[in-house]
């Protein structure tokens, strides 16, 4: 049968490159859940490019595009319209026991400096983290027929949470969380991505990874092309597991408790281990967790 090149399965390709699976992996997965190998071939071809046609497992080390000059034609969104530094970064240089984030105060909880890791709290009211799980929910409702039809969610075993994006400013309340975290970090709302989100049952968990788009992947410099690397994360809290579900740093062998309105925040400044922002999401041993992730990127994300 002919597999639909869906825009699921584009971002599922897209992703798993991204995440450092080869294509031949990709294509041993994609055949286990029922497509043709000349039909996943095809598909790979069509996501990954030239990489597929050569047979190419790695690229050349891509460089990082130099960030995007500050709102280069004056479009910056609420939330922050100074020139930002390096990095998204909170304003911790007097140690503050809070942030102004535009609309309300934020919450400093922990700050590690190396790697750069913060926990905030309140950074989302209970009910921003209500409304943004209803309309999740409908949609991942949806993504999980497409997922069982194309056999979707049995690929990624590193993965067990089921999750959707949101466009950026697709809602309100969306836009309203980017603005406050454009605020807090001092980083343009443009370049930012749309938020994720990700549900976890019970057991569910996602094993650790680095959330940068590793240069050696083939699929990475089309990545890039969208503005430019990941340089840093929020996994924003939508609700309290009953136990289990903590995000964890093993590098620096750091837990976070996942507490509903609480966020932390992690960058790195280059794609590389050595930034120590290996994480991952532990699994959940009772009760539900919902995460919102922001990723922030070098430069305009369109
Ligand atoms: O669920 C978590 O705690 C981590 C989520 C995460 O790492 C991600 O969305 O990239
Ligand atoms: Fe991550």
């Amino acid at each position: 049968m002919k597999q639909p090149l869906t825009p699921a399965i584009r971002r599922w390709i897209a992703e798993q490159a991204a995440a450092g699976h080869s294509i031949a992996t990709l294509q041993a997965a994609m055949e286990q859940t029922g497509w043709q190998p000349e039909t996943a071939r095809e598909a790979l071809k069509a996501v990954l490019g030239a990489a597929v046609v050569a047979g190419l497992k790695q690229l050349a080390e891509a460089p990082v595009p130099a960030p995007a000059p500050a709102d280069p034609d004056g479009r910056a969104g609420p939330g922050f319209s100074g020139t930002p530094g390096a990095l998204p970064e909170p304003a911790l240089e007097d140690d503050p026991p809070s942030l102004w984030a535009g609309d309300r105060e934020v919450g400093v909880v922990v700050a590690m400096r190396q790697p750069r890791i913060v926990v905030f709290e309140d950074l989302l009211d209970a009910a921003e983290c209500e409304e943004i799980i209803a309309r999740a929910r409908d949609r991942l409702a949806r993504s999980h027929t497409v997922a069982v039809a194309t056999g979707d969610s049995e690929v990624n075993a590193a993965r067990t949470s089921e999750g959707m994006f949101f466009g950026r400013g697709e809602h309100p309340v969306c836009a309203r969380i980017e603005a406050r975290l454009a605020a807090l970090l001092r980083w343009p709302v443009e370049r930012g991505e749309g938020l994720q989100v990700l549900r976890y049952a019970p057991g569910a968990q996602y094993k650790p990874h680095y959330d940068y788009f590793d240069p050696a992947q083939p699929g990475t410099p089309g990545i890039l092309k969208r503005g430019g690397q990941r340089l840093a994360t929020v996994v924003m809290y939508l609700n309290t597991p009953t136990r289990g579900g903590a995000t964890t740093f093993p590098d620096v062998k750091l837990q976070v408790a996942p507490r509903r309105g609480h966020a932390v925040f992690f960058s790195y400044d280059r794609p590389h281990p050595a930034t120590q922002t290996l994480h991952g999401g532990a699994p959940v041993l009772e009760g539900e967790k919902w995460v919102a992730t922001k990723w922030l990127r070098a430069g305009r994300f369109d």
